[in-house]
């Protein structure tokens, strides 16, 4: 099976550093695939480079076999892989379902129409509404996104992501400040989206790791340290080592 996204010996180099040391991923169409490793693995470097927000210094990246290494991160987009967006100011000004609506509408083309059809309007807000609904934000749609408790926000980000329809959703970290009642939520709200949906996820909670993944992939100083399925990974003495000595 063709992968969904694929890196063949991606290298990144910053000046004599190199962070990403010929890495070849492979991500299967609808896992729910987590990357793992240590403080400065090169993480987050890895999904810039998915992304297209940094250039790599040498090999591929592929999506569903066609080569994007090339490609700037607007037709990246394009082409199906999103990441959460940040919450900024506009966002914080607007409600969820303003926010949801202005998504989907860009993904329909509707964003430089001036009139619209009113059944188009219609469409977009049903849309949004059940998107919002699916991410448990129902109740709080239509409050400023500022009044919003973070957990919420965390979820009105992936689900902004959502609306665009990807193919690959990249998240780094979508967990990373909700509180520790609500972090399994937000986790198991994205492991339940539609199969075709392939998740690529960055995360630091082991917990959440092995309850959300079908496949990890350890990353460790630049390098695709072991890859396996949860009971491979959760049991391997060599990545226990790596955290242990990332722990010391
Ligand atoms: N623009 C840059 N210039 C120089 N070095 C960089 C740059 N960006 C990242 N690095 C270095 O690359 C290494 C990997 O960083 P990266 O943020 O990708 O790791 P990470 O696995 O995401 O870490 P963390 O889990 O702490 O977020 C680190 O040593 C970092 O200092």
């Amino acid at each position: 099976m063709t992968p969904a996204l694929e890196t063949q010996m991606l290298v990144k180099r910053f000046g004599g550093l190199i962070v990403t040391n010929e890495v070849s991923l492979s991500v299967r169409p609808g896992a729910r695939h987590a990357l793992i490793g240590p403080n400065g693995a090169g993480k987050t470097t890895l999904i810039n480079l998915l992304t297209g927000a940094l250039t790599p210094s040498g090999g591929r990246i592929l999506l569903s076999g066609e080569d994007i290494t090339a490609t700037t991160p607007f037709e990246r987009v394009r082409r199906g892989i999103a990441r959460t967006f940040q919450i900024n100011q506009l966002f914080n000004d607007l409600t969820p379902l303003e926010s949801v609506m202005l998504a989907v509408g860009e993904r329909l083309g509707h964003g430089n129409r001036l009139f619209r059809p009113l059944a188009a309007d219609r469409a977009v807000s049903e849309e949004a509404a059940a998107l919002l609904e699916r991410f448990r934000l129902a109740d709080v749609m239509c409050l400023p996104t500022r009044d919003l408790p973070y957990g919420k926000q965390r979820l009105l980000e992936i689900a902004l992501a959502i609306a665009l329809e990807p193919k690959v959703l990249l998240l780094d970290e979508p967990a990373a400040g909700v509180p520790e009642e609500d972090r399994h939520e937000v986790l198991a709200i994205v492991r339940a989206l539609p199969a075709d949906v392939t998740v690529l996820l960055i995360e630091h909670d082991m917990d959440l790791v092995f309850s959300f993944a079908d496949r990890i992939s350890v990353l460790a100083a630049g390098r695709l340290f072991a890859e396996g399925t949860v009971e491979e990974i959760s049991g391997d003495p060599e990545v226990k080592a790596i955290y242990l000595g990332d722990a010391a």
